[in-house]
């Protein structure tokens, strides 16, 4: 039976226009979102008085939600938050939106404004969490409160998660989450969760920005190398110390990459969508794979952040020896973060990281590790791929070109691969080079305007969610 016993009812399209005194309120109360200072420090160090706060925050500011029959709100693992709107035809498989409260830690130093002050200066909200990943959370919600209030009633059922440790894994919050839907024998038909953009000035010679929607994550291993030897006094040292060992050892690692994989996956039909749009001669070149393959993807290994889409990283993150300036050190460790290329897996990656350090006086701990996530369908029977696709048509007309990718850092999506088959990972905001360098880094912000588009995203997304009829594909794109 549908929702208030009124099966199928549909409720006509709403246009997404905002009047001046809702958006004056969408801004005020994500730079409120920003001021309380949800920090992860680590695992088991979160700010749990800014966890309360903010579920207490999202009840103030989005009353309608909260107020709503159709929808039921949950806490789980004390601070994630799950909603399910019910939905008025039930037979439709039920969708989820996902963000994250939680942020990053961010020191005052090197920021124009200080960083939990959510301060406006020449158009743009500063603070941490304004990309990452507050302004996704406040969009689905100020998105659904803003439906709500115009009587909108969603036809398709779906799920909104607010995780609460995401920046510290996910296990108490998305994880939970997940096995709390696998146990009401929930299956969706899609997932939409950051980590991605609509790129802007990433590619040398390429001027026009596209949306990349992810549609798979790197695995990663956190590994930890040990060298043991016996302590003594540094008037006489041995020929080698365990420092000197673990630190030739850690820098073969450095400068021996992983393998390009550059090949057949999401990167390989990314890059063929945007060949048109260079000039000559890439674009003959990017049309052709099959015969400049191995120039392009030597080309890619030119930048960080290309060079992270066809290979494993391997970064050097931690390094700890030494008791006393006179002793020799008996223990030295560092611990190297991997991320994993979606053509390999930890154990192959494992195997490589031994053979290029060769040195079986050099021990390796697997502190934690996970493969690559699928690869989610970007075909044109894809609901979750298609909806975005033309979401982002519609919202963003200037943007002709939407292409599948990989996200090279990790999402909470990953907790939910047992849902769904369909996970995309694509934040509707315009992303240059520098923003990239603001997340988790220094004055991170968003243009009022931006924060706009996003509850607008949101808003024509689940309306074209509900629509009968799947996507129809766009010109560019036949
Ligand atoms: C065709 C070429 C295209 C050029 C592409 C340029 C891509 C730039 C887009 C960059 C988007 C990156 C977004 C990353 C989101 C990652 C979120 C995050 O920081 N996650 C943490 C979470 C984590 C995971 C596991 C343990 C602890 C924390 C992370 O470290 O990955
Ligand atoms: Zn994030
Ligand atoms: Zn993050």
């Amino acid at each position: 039976k549908g929702l208030l016993g009124k099966e199928h009812e549909r409720t006509p399209r709403i246009t997404s226009h905002f009047s001046q005194k809702e958006r004056v309120t969408m801004k005020e109360a994500l730079k409120g979102a920003i001021q309380i200072p949800t920090v992860s420090f680590s695992s088991k160090e979160l700010n749990t008085t800014a966890l309360t706060e903010f579920g207490r925050y999202i009840r103030k500011v989005f009353p309608t939600v909260f107020q709503t029959s159709f929808i039921q709100h949950e806490v789980v693992g004390e601070y994630s938050h799950l909603f399910m709107v019910r939905g008025s035809d039930p037979s439709l498989q039920p969708y989820m939106l996902l963000a994250h409260i939680d942020v990053v830690p961010a020191p005052d130093e090197g920021w124009d404004v200080p960083p939990f002050s959510g301060l406006e200066r020449d158009g743009f909200i500063y603070g941490r969490g304004t990309l990452d990943n507050k302004n996704s959370l406040m969009a689905i919600m100020q998105a659904l409160e803003l439906l709500l209030i115009r009587n909108y009633i969603p036809r398709r059922p779906f799920f909104i998660a607010l995780g609460h440790d995401e920046e510290v894994s996910g296990v108490n919050g998305a994880q939970k989450i997940s096995a709390l839907l696998q146990a009401r024998g929930i299956q969706l038909a899609f997932i939409v969760d950051e980590g991605s953009f609509i790129l802007d000035g990433f590619i040398p010679n390429l001027k026009k920005p596209f949306a990349m929607i992810s549609v798979s994550e790197k695995g990663a291993m956190n590994l930890m190398l040990q060298v043991n030897m016996t302590p003594g006094h540094s008037s006489a040292p041995p020929k080698e110390t365990s420092i000197g060992i673990l630190s030739a050892a850690v820098s073969r690692l450095e400068q021996t990459p992983m393998p390009n994989m550059f090949g057949d996956g999401p990167m390989k039909m990314a890059l063929q969508k945007l060949a048109n749009e260079f000039p000559f001669p890439a674009n003959i070149i990017l049309s052709n794979l099959w015969l400049f393959r191995p120039l392009v993807s030597r080309w890619m290994e030119r930048n960080d952040i290309t060079n992270a889409l066809v290979r494993t990283t391997t970064a050097l993150t931690m390094f700890n020896a030494g008791v006393k300036v006179n002793v020799i050190p008996p223990v030295a460790q560092a611990i190297v973060n991997l991320r994993i290329d979606p053509a390999q897996t930890v154990q192959e990656v494992l195997k490589l990281a031994k053979d290029i350090v060769a040195d079986d006086r050099v021990q390796f701990q697997v502190l934690d590790a996970f493969d690559p996530l699928p690869v989610s369908p970007s075909d044109y029977q894809a609901l979750g791929y298609q909806l975005l696709r033309q979401t982002i048509h519609s919202v963003f007309p200037e943007i002709n070109i939407v292409v599948p990718g990989i996200c090279i850092g990790n999402t909470d999506s990953r907790h939910y691969t047992n849902l769904t088959t369909g996970i995309y990972r694509f934040n509707p905001i315009y992303l240059q080079p520098q923003g990239f360098r603001s997340i988790h880094g220094i004055n991170e912000k968003i243009s009022v305007q931006a924060y706009e588009t996003q509850v607008k995203f949101i808003f024509e997304l689940i309306q074209n969610a509900d629509a009968d009829r799947m996507p129809a594909p766009h010109l560019h794109e036949l």
